[in-house]
């Protein structure tokens, strides 16, 4: 089975295009024997599928390198919408991609070789009351700088869902805090029965941060595009940074220009760009007789 490899940020997915296969399931069901091959074979943060859409004109599924299925996928979704251009499957700049966490709107700018160097994102409308992320407390009440503890250290979480869920935390310096220990902590965490992202976040200033994320069923990644999201709904909420303006996000993979506008929408922009291609070895390729 043909994949490609693509990055956004360094957070790497393995491509398959299921868009000329009848049964979108029998083909992963099928993949799903291979996740472990995939995602430590080839080496990647996990799996996305481009599947036939009823209500968008894409669909994009992810699947997390632990199997587990994600929501929503920001960097996946500007290397999906690069894939679909550059190999003609619109030629409309401008086209909709369905996920488990709501249909979006991508928008691609080509380079003088035609081919998509940025893409923007309109990643919809953030979510933040509990029963929308989901995590245990009063379902309509929102989870904004609640006291959230790990062994003797004291955090401040702000939790928001881009369709996935993330949990924010704000520090004096990313790059001092030992993300590889209390991202598990908080993703397994009782707080959220289907897990949850964990992002920490360094205020700069009104207009740009740091963040570091550790991705549910990925661990440590580059970056995390709907985490980036989720970090500047939750410094607007905490009042860390200006409503409705353009924030630069500084990830260890690169930059995300994000904005949450007067409509409620998020909107995201960043690079996409491709890695490999391969063949996935797969049992039905095998010959089928030793005939000498
Ligand atoms: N890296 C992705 C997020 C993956 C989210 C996944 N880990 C989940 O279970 O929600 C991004 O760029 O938004």
């Amino acid at each position: 089975m043909d994949f490609v490899k693509m990055h956004g940020l360094g957070n790497s997915y393995i491509l398959f295009n299921l868009l000329e296969s009848t049964d979108e399931m029998g083909d992963f069901s099928y993949l799903s024997k291979k996740v472990s091959d995939v995602n430590f074979g080839i080496g990647s943060d996990g799996i996305l599928l481009i599947c036939p859409s009823k209500i968008a004109d894409f669909k994009m599924r992810i699947f997390n390198i632990d199997g587990s299925e994600g929501k929503n996928c920001g960097n996946g979704l500007r290397c999906v919408a690069k894939y679909l251009f550059d190999h003609l499957y619109t030629t409309s700049p401008r086209f909709t991609i369905e996920t488990l966490g709501g249909v979006v709107r991508v928008e691609v700018e080509i380079d003088e070789h035609e081919l998509v160097e940025f893409v923007t994102v309109d990643m919809g409308e953030p979510q933040w009351i509990k029963m929308s992320i989901p995590m245990i407390g009063d379902p309509f009440l929102p989870a904004i700088a609640e006291p959230f503890s790990i062994g003797d250290e004291e955090f401040e979480m702000t939790c928001v869902s881009m369709g996935n869920p993330h949990a924010i935390l704000f520090v004096d310096n990313v790059d001092d805090v030992p993300l590889e220990k209390i991202g598990p902590e908080i993703e397994y965490s009782p707080l959220f029965p289907e897990r949850v992202n964990v992002g920490i976040v360094e205020i700069q200033n009104q207009r740009e941060f740091k963040y570091r994320v550790w991705e549910r069923g990925s661990g440590l990644t580059m970056a995390c595009g709907t985490g980036a999201c989720a970090a500047v709904v939750a410094a607007t909420l905490t009042n860390r940074i200006e409503k409705h303006q353009q924030t630069t996000v500084h990830l260890p993979g690169g930059d995300l220009t994000i904005s949450w506008d007067q409509q409620n929408h998020v909107w995201k922009r960043g690079a996409a760009a491709y890695i490999c291609t391969g063949k996935l070895q797969m049992e039905g390729d095998l010959p089928r007789s030793r005939a000498i």
